[in-house]
């Protein structure tokens, strides 16, 4: 399927752009790497297979206010130590460039693998994507549109 619309990017499917419109103030959206147990999260999943994350953070962040309600709206999924995934840069520069409402201020929140878990189940949404690099899971806050 082909799905064009002017002034939205293309990464950005039918599914993903309801989710992204339904969610209020405050839910949350994770994308889940290649490795991510999507399915099992008992959420709705919305396939992205065959894109990476970085490429999902600068469509959706053109779209999407982080929350400036909370210190951290963005959450990854922490690494052992020693052990910092490469993306992790990308991402942070990523935000810090679209962050249009302001909410990235302090960096990422890290939470242990089997809390993320527990916090995607949570979520309004979990986006499965292709993303090849081990824990690359991060989790979006939405913010108030003004
Ligand atoms: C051990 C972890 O397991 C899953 O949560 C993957 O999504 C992560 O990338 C990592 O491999």
């Amino acid at each position: 399927m082909f799905i064009m619309l002017k002034n939205i990017p293309s990464i950005i499917s039918p599914e993903l752009m309801y989710a992204l419109m339904n969610m209020g103030h405050g839910d949350e959206i994770c994308f889940g790497d290649a490795n991510f147990p999507a399915d099992s999260m008992g959420q709705r999943v919305i396939r992205a297979d065959g894109h990476k994350i970085t490429e999902l953070l600068e469509a959706v962040l053109e779209l999407m206010p982080l929350d400036i309600f909370v210190d951290q709206p963005a959450v990854l999924m922490d690494a052992p130590a020693g052990d910092e995934p490469g993306v992790w840069k990308k991402y942070d520069e990523i935000i810090r460039n679209k962050d249009f409402s302001g909410g990235y201020k302090n960096g990422f929140e890290k939470m242990e693998r089997f809390a993320f878990y527990d916090r995607a189940r949570e979520c309004y949404a979990v986006v499965a994507t292709g993303e090849s690099e081990g824990y690359a899971n991060i989790i979006l806050k939405k913010g108030v549109i003004l």
